[in-house]
């Protein structure tokens, strides 16, 4: 993707959903020229002013609207250029008309993730917040929302700075040791800088293993349900959803694909996903069904293993929570191979209070932090990158050669520099932006 900062661009910010209020958003060098030629003369920096909105305002040709205006001149804007908002009546004609009006007077529609992008490009936010911003338009529960705002704020950043500064430091002691090698350094010079780099590595493992928990916030934690066929798996499902997300019948093998349905437990985001009865088959399409629940028996955060009273299973999945369902046809063990069986009737009611608690328990001890207070990574490409940097660290702590360990340290320092964005990124930008919603 080709882009030009120059370029004046515009997008509704608002949703599509009814609604009375739309904000139409530009930003770029043409602002000005764009905002008097729709609305007459500026008005005030970041004061809201009633404004009659013109396709040409000079002419007082076609009234297009009576918009709230707000004119925001850089570098101090979000994105760091001139950029206004048209507060307008929402409804899709009138959008339409001022949309046009924008592109006749010289701007053009904005790529997601567009506004942003160039307030990253201006220096007004590094990557890490930058995503931050998405994922705090994305969030649907409390803990993304606080997750995604410390993220805007800079505290992860922060944490990847700190760390770029002390391996600055470390490099600067490097340097120091090839560079006089013949002069009487003390060794504890350098004994302190491996201690540094061994110090680092594990600061960035015990960010990498806490990671796990922010990964699963910011996507959610997924429960896949399993079992044989008919032991009431959909039956639970729909009342985890509480709506009818799945077929119930009493033919066994009612299920064929995975049906995901997501929800929110203990101010969570979790995934819930009922999957086909296992079961050895003839049919080419459960055969699928049951590969595919196996997949997800993989990949799952906790696996939800139940069965009917009358069919205790031989085995228990690793972790598995085991749910013995139908106690009103008859009773469940107290146990299967040592792992507690959870009795309910998903038909009666009885032990579904008790099994929610359970699992917002399990969701709350999936998330939780151990180090209170220290920022989560929330993403793959955070977990690659800090990845990337420990493979660095740990392959300079093998190098005997003074200059050898450097290149590793000066990598280690390129890969934490990626991660914000501070260093050589122009490859990773349209794949980070183009996650974004359009108009941010
Ligand atoms: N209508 C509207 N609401 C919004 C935003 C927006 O752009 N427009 N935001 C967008 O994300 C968020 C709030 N963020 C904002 C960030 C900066 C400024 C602002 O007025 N900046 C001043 C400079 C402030 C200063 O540093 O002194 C400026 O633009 O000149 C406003 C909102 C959420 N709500
Ligand atoms: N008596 C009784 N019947 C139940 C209970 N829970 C579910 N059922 C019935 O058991 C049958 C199978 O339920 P489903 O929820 O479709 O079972 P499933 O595990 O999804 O089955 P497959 O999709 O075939 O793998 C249906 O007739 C349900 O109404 C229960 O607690 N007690
Ligand atoms: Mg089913």
């Amino acid at each position: 993707m080709d882009h030009h900062n120059g370029e004046t661009i515009f997008a509704l910010s608002t949703g599509l959903g009814r609604a009375a209020i739309a904000i139409m958003r530009v930003s770029g060098s043409g602002s000005a020229d764009i905002l008097q030629r729709l609305c007459g003369k500026l008005p005030p920096a970041r004061k809201a002013a009633l404004r009659s909105v013109w396709q040409d305002a000079r002419t007082q040709d076609n009234l297009l609207d009576e918009a709230l205006v707000l004119w925001f001149p850089g570098p101090k804007s979000y994105t760091g250029e001139d950029g206004f908002e048209l507060h307008l009546h929402a409804g899709p004609a009138v959008i339409q008309a001022v949309a046009n009006a924008l592109v006749e007077a010289g701007a053009r529609p904005a790529e997601p993730g567009e506004f942003t992008r160039r307030a990253f490009t201006n220096g007004r936010m590094d990557l890490v917040e930058a995503e931050g911003i998405s994922d705090l338009i994305e969030a649907e529960t409390e803990s993304q929302r606080k997750l995604a705002l410390a993220q805007t704020d800079g505290a992860l950043s922060r944490l990847y700075g700190a760390w770029a500064e002390r391996l600055k430091r470390v490099l600067a002691h490097q340097e120091a040791l090839i560079d006089f090698p013949d002069e009487d350094l003390p060794p504890e010079v350098e004994q302190g800088l491996l201690d540094e780099i061994s110090a680092l590595i594990e600061a960035m493992q015990s960010h990498i293993q806490e990671g796990e928990r922010g990964e699963r916030i910011r996507r959610g934690v997924v429960f896949a349900i399993v079992g044989p066929p008919n032991a009431g798996k959909s039956s639970l499902l729909n009342w985890l959803a509480d709506r009818d997300a799945a077929i119930v019948s009493p033919v066994a093998g009612t299920t064929r694909d995975a049906i995901e349905v997501n929800g929110s437990l203990a101010g969570v985001r979790v995934t819930f996903i009922d999957t086909a009865g296992m079961r050895e088959t003839e049919d080419e399409i459960e055969a699928e069904g049951v590969k595919r629940a196996l997949f997800h028996v993989k990949h799952a955060d906790c696996v939800l293993q139940m069965f009917a009273a009358q069919n205790v299973p031989e085995d228990v999945f690793p972790n598995a929570i085991l749910i013995g369902n139908k106690t009103d046809l008859g009773s469940v063990p107290a146990k299967v191979l040592d792992t507690p069986v959870i009795p309910v009737s998903v038909r009666s009611g009885e032990g579904l209070s008790a099994l929610k608690k359970l699992l917002e328990q399990k969701v709350e001890s999936l998330t939780a932090r151990s180090s209170f207070g220290a920022p989560l990574l929330t993403r793959a490409r955070h977990k690659a990158g800090v990845q990337e940097a420990c493979a660095c660290l740990e392959a300079a702590l093998q190098q005997d050669w003074p200059e050898m360990r450097g290149e590793e340290l000066r990598l280690a320092m390129r890969a934490l520099g990626r991660l914000t964005g501070h260093v050589g990124v122009e490859d990773l930008l349209d794949a980070v932006f183009g996650q974004f919603c359009i108009g941010k």
